[in-house]
């Protein structure tokens, strides 16, 4: 049982302690930057430029004590039952390695299975494929598609389109660039149930069939933790991969959820990113603390919305290949961590998951970064870049986009008096993070990867909330239904007038 009483006190202690100005936390501490600067795998995360100083990072310490968060962490390992609301237990470490050895065991026999596939595919076996047709939404989407977008866009393998929205407009401009003949459909639904993957399915088989494929089935292979749904779907079980019910689907990147960038980027290719996830695995696990890198960030995340009232965070990818790091990140963070309960039921103290938005540099300094500077809003601000360029133009490209960058965390920290011209002064002091990788390869990515969910749980530890559970997203599933079926009748004026305007 935890001591609320101490956990509150905690909480108080942070809020009493006095915020410098990170101007002069630099220049009263001559070692700042390497007290807030953790390495791990290739990646470097700069703390400096946040409000953390000595008492609050000890504060923060206690604070994990009162939470047990050494505890909950290593039930999670242990592949304990954490994910309380929903009776399951939390084990997408197990993917990479890093787990209780029977789910180890099990997710590799899952991998065996994916990889052989892989090599059935490549030989031919399926017939000449040419085009992967992902279609799966969430987590069945957005973690393989920044996979795909962030390192897979020059492997040449095969024309890869992760297809989500309901919208048929979506998957109208995959069907209009691939060849029905040689396009491998995936169906990626953990549940196997979702409306929107399930009738981009069959509006895929539809068009196969329509193209005279013979044999549109034969072409698909599914992934799932629920096989039995598949089988009567008509997949065959020979072409369903499987995973585990205790890999959530936010955290499902790295099993059979990830097959389209293992076709894409070679099997050789997904182990190194799975490496990568159980090197940071190991690092959260193991590191202090002080020295732990997703750890630290959660310290201030928790910072900034609970005791700095910061309602935002904005994340700034300055790597074109990494553009969809920031949606990934909003269903990551928000779909985890925006509750209003704890994990027993009682409220929550302080506002949850901060909102997560952001986009790439350079592009955003030319539209969103005015609000940044001189805004009313404080936005903690998280700036993600690597060292080694992503493409072979005239080096100015890169060196542009760096300098941009860091120039822009800077700018943010040290502001710029101006009483004679109040328009023009930046007030400075506002915070920001950056990582840098030093090369954006499949084991970077994947420690960076795992650098968020950690810290993502970690957020969810220290604010006592359980970050595997999704009932937020239920109600209007069920509403949608209800539409469906009995149209509408029995809705408040303005939903029912919409529906009869537009649906009839
Ligand atoms: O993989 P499934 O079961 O189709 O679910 C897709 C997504 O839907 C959600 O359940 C939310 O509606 C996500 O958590 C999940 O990633």
């Amino acid at each position: 049982m935890l001591d609320q009483a101490k956990i509150a006190d905690c909480w108080s202690q942070l809020k009493g302690i006095a915020v410098p100005d990170l101007r002069g936390l630099f220049e009263e501490d001559a070692d700042r930057l390497p007290k807030h600067l953790v390495e791990e795998s290739g990646l470097r995360f700069d703390f400096s430029k946040t409000h953390l100083w000595e008492a609050s990072l000890v504060a923060f310490e206690e604070l994990a004590a009162a939470v047990d968060f050494t505890g909950m962490r290593a039930a999670m390992f242990a592949g304990e039952v954490i994910n309380t609301t929903e009776g399951r237990a939390v084990e997408h470490t197990a993917e990479r390695g890093e787990g209780n050895a029977e789910s180890v065991a099990a997710a590799r026999e899952h991998q065996r299975r994916m990889r052989t596939l892989v090599d059935v595919i490549e030989a031919g076996a399926l017939g000449e494929i040419r085009h992967i047709l992902h279609v799966g939404i969430g987590g069945s989407a957005l973690g393989p598609d920044l996979l795909v977008d962030a390192l897979a866009r020059d492997a040449g393998r095969y024309d890869v389109a992760i297809v989500s929205n309901v919208d048929g407009v979506a998957i109208e401009e995959a069907m209009a660039r691939f060849d029905p003949h040689h396009t491998l459909l995936v169906v990626a639904s953990k549940t196997f149930t979702t409306t929107e993957t399930m009738l981009n399915a069959a509006s895929a088989i539809e068009w196969m069939q329509e193209a005279g494929v013979e044999d549109p089935y034969g072409q698909v292979i599914a992934l799932t933790a629920s096989p039995d749904k598949a089988i009567e779907w008509g997949v065959d079980e020979t072409r369903i991969l499987g995973f585990s019910e205790s890999v959530g689907g936010r955290y499902s990147l790295w099993s059979s959820i990830g097959f389209p960038a293992a076709l894409a980027l070679g099997w050789d290719g997904f182990e190194a990113l799975l490496e990568g996830a159980a090197a940071m695995d190991r690092h959260f696990r193991h590191a202090p603390l002080r020295e732990n890198a997703p750890v630290r960030a959660a310290f201030v995340d928790q910072f900034y919305s609970r005791v700095m009232l910061c309602q935002t965070r904005a994340v700034f990818a300055y790597d074109e290949r990494l553009r969809l790091l920031p949606s990934y990140l909003q269903q990551l963070e928000m779909e985890s961590n925006g509750k209003s309960v704890k994990a027993d039921g009682t409220p929550t103290y302080g506002h949850t998951a901060a909102i997560t938005w952001g986009g790439v540099g350079t592009d955003a300094q030319h539209a969103v970064f005015q609000l940044l500077h001189q805004g009313t809003h404080i936005v903690p601000v998280e700036f993600i870049a690597v060292t080694e360029a992503g493409d072979a133009l005239d080096p100015a490209h890169h060196q542009t986009l760096l300098v941009n960058c860091f120039a822009q965390g800077a700018a943010l920290m040290q502001g710029r008096e101006n009483a004679a011209d109040p328009a023009r002064a930046y007030p400075g002091n506002r915070p920001s993070t950056t990582i840098l990788l030093d090369a954006l390869t499949p084991h970077a990515l994947g420690a960076l990867i795992a650098f968020y969910e950690h810290r993502t749980f970690t957020n969810g530890i220290l604010m006592q909330i359980n970050s595997f559970d999704q009932f937020g997203v239920e109600l209007g599933k069920e509403i949608a239904r209800s539409i469906e079926k009995d149209g509408a009748r029995g809705f408040d004026p303005s939903t029912m007038a919409l529906i009869e305007r537009a649906l009839g």
